[in-house]
């Protein structure tokens, strides 16, 4: 088994080898980094700033950030994660939210138009980066244009005292796909791989990564891995990250595509609604992709 995450050039992907490794690495890790993505690298440490402006903010005003989805607002240190606080919105394509974000935390109009050009590029490469991955599969035309997405800014109090400990702790995403831009500096990103062992994955300037979440795995049939994942505090240093969740479609069901039904693949999971998904999960307090299993079929 290998044990690094596997490289995808974004740029490359026409290519019928990169399409054939870009799919290997949605089946066997549910996790990859991209490089020569498009978004400008000014653009991404320009966000990173402002991510660091914003929870430098007083906790008073952090606290204005209020939750519009479960989860999708002002996170402060907890007893369950001490370590980790963030702030989010939900969801990035509303303007009006991200007017309700900008004026809850005071944000100027310089930040605002950061984290609007860093949400359009982003959002644009979770599309494509959707489509790709579709394609990979052999399923042309999927349009995930109007998938609404979470944005989240996280911070990691790592403290000489917090080594060895979790910043968060292990879960899925319970989305389609994530695209972090990790701290270019500070590592403890660990994902389980299909052995179930940890692999680190150490920061790596200028790229992105992209995680699959658990309604990969319904989309794809099955076939596509939602990889579990983790933050330990592995150095005494601030971290931050930056979490773009393309969640699922915003209307109807999310279910595997007819192409991805066969004889040999008979359907696994009950349609559902992604919203019904997510309190289930939440509900049931299966954060490591086990609500799926209370959706199979057989
Ligand atoms: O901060 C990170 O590197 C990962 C964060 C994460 O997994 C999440 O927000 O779902
Ligand atoms: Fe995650």
């Amino acid at each position: 088994m290998e044990d690094t995450i596997p490289v995808i050039d974004v740029e490359n992907l026409s290519d019928q080898t990169e399409g054939k490794k870009l799919r290997d690495a949605c089946e066997k890790w549910g996790c990859f980094r991209i490089i020569n993505h498009s978004t400008p690298l000014t653009l991404m440490a320009e966000m990173k700033r402002v991510s660091e402006a914003l929870l430098d903010l007083p906790v008073e005003i952090k606290k204005n950030n209020k939750d519009v989805i479960a989860g999708s607002g002002y996170k402060a240190p907890s007893d369950v994660n001490p370590l980790y606080e963030a702030l989010g919105l939900y969801d990035l394509g509303s303007s009006q939210v991200m007017q309700d974000f900008c004026s809850q935390l005071n944000v100027t109009p310089y930040q605002r138009q950061v984290m609007e050009a860093y949400g359009k590029a982003i959002h644009e490469l979770a599309v494509k980066i959707g489509e790709k991955m579709a394609e990979s599969l052999g399923i042309f035309g999927a349009d995930f244009e109007d998938w609404p997405c979470q944005f989240r800014i996280n911070k990691y109090h790592f403290t000489p005292k917090a080594i060895g400990s979790l910043g968060v702790q292990l879960h899925t995403d319970s989305g389609f796909l994530t695209i972090l831009q990790d701290d270019e500096s500070v590592g403890g990103l660990e994902v389980v791989n299909q052995s179930g062992s940890f692999v680190s994955v150490p920061p790596f300037h200028g790229t992105l990564l992209v995680n699959l979440g658990d309604i990969a795995k319904v989309w794809s049939n099955g076939r596509f891995f939602n990889v579990k994942h983790r933050v330990q505090c592995k150095k005494a240093a601030i971290r931050f990250s930056i979490a773009t969740f393309m969640l699922g479609p915003r209307k109807g069901n999310v279910e595997a595509p007819i192409e991805m039904v066969d004889h040999d693949h008979p359907r696994l999971y009950q349609p559902f609604v992604y919203e019904d998904f997510r309190k289930l999960r939440v509900s049931k307090k299966m954060h490591t992709g086990e609500a799926l299993e209370l959706l199979r079929l057989w």
